[in-house]
């Protein structure tokens, strides 16, 4: 757990106003009592509750569910990059890297570096930066995601706007492909989809605590929407009972068209969280549009 721990100390150090309460094995495939790696089920608190948020994991296709990003162990570069003109907002940030270790290249026998910006801003939005790289070798493909875990009141209260009309696959139907109706998505049982093409920014509003959360992303078409709903969560031995009531994922990816890198090529998927109230909320985003931050 030191990884993780200075990773967040030092963000922590950093950071004016957002506080990392607690370590959280609520879920998290990664944690799940074994070996664990990056991404990170978080509590950020920041009067008021942020998010929830259990980032990233790559999943490379014929591998174990998700992939073995999660599973690993990450180093802290002490020399990253500066920040680029995009990411001028963030106050502060931490690159973590994942090059694969000669084990790894038994199960995945690809050449590549992961680089992972954490960044956040003075406002409290978080912004995940994720490069992939070719380092050198063959062409190789992944899908790829991140795993966010939204706080939520109660999920028979939220919606997501940004995804109606949208083709989506459901992964709860053999990923049999569906189109959206024109309406904001609500639950009221277990959802599993990976919308398709899907616009850079969707949002998700929590009625009972009048506020959203607005996601934007690049790089990334997809979105998986999932809530496991009751009975799924009681079969999940990581996951209480309940705990599908006050969650929701909304996941920026690339899952229908994977993506393949030649080598010395690289991609880049950036998702940024950040909560509004709800009231803000039509004149912070423009689904339509679909602004790129
Ligand atoms: O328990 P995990 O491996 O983290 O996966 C939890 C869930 O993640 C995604 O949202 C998938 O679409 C679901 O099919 C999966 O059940």
């Amino acid at each position: 757990m030191g990884l993780i721990r200075l990773f967040f100390g030092a963000l922590e150090g950093l950071q004016q106003g957002l506080a990392y309460m607690e370590d959280r094995s609520l879920h998290g495939g990664m944690i799940k009592g074994k070996n664990f790696f990056l991404p990170v089920v978080r509590r950020f608190l920041s009067p008021p509750k942020l998010c929830e948020v259990e980032s990233l994991f790559v999943f490379l296709r014929s591998l174990e569910q998700h992939g073995f990003a999660r599973n690993k162990i990450w180093t802290i570069d002490e020399n990253p990059p500066p920040l680029s003109p995009n990411d001028s907002h963030a106050k502060s940030f931490i690159d973590l890297l994942l090059k694969p270790s000669e084990e790894d290249l038994k199960c995945w026998p690809h050449s590549f570096e992961f680089r992972l910006r954490v960044s956040l801003a003075a406002d409290g939005s978080l912004a995940l930066i994720s490069r992939i790289r070719n380092v050198n070798g063959k062409p190789f493909s992944f899908s790829f995601a991140y795993h966010t875990y939204l706080s939520v009141s109660d999920i028979s209260e939220v919606r997501i706007e940004g995804l109606e009309t949208l083709d989506y696959l459901d992964n709860l139907c053999q990923k049999e492909r569906f189109t959206e109706q024109g309406d904001a998505i609500t639950f009221e049982s277990e959802v599993d989809r990976v919308y398709l093409s899907t616009p850079n920014v969707v949002a998700v509003l929590d009625h009972e605590r009048k506020r959203t959360y607005v996601i934007r992303k690049d790089g990334l078409p997809d979105v998986v929407v999932w809530n496991p709903w009751e009975k799924k969560s009681k079969s999940m031995v990581d996951f209480g009972d309940d705990e599908y009531k006050q969650m929701l994922c909304v996941d920026g990816a690339v899952i229908e068209k994977p993506v393949t890198l030649k080598p010395g090529e690289e991609w880049t998927g950036r998702v940024e969280l950040s909560v509004v109230a709800s009231t803000l909320c039509s004149e912070q985003f423009d689904v339509q549009r679909g602004m790129v931050f």
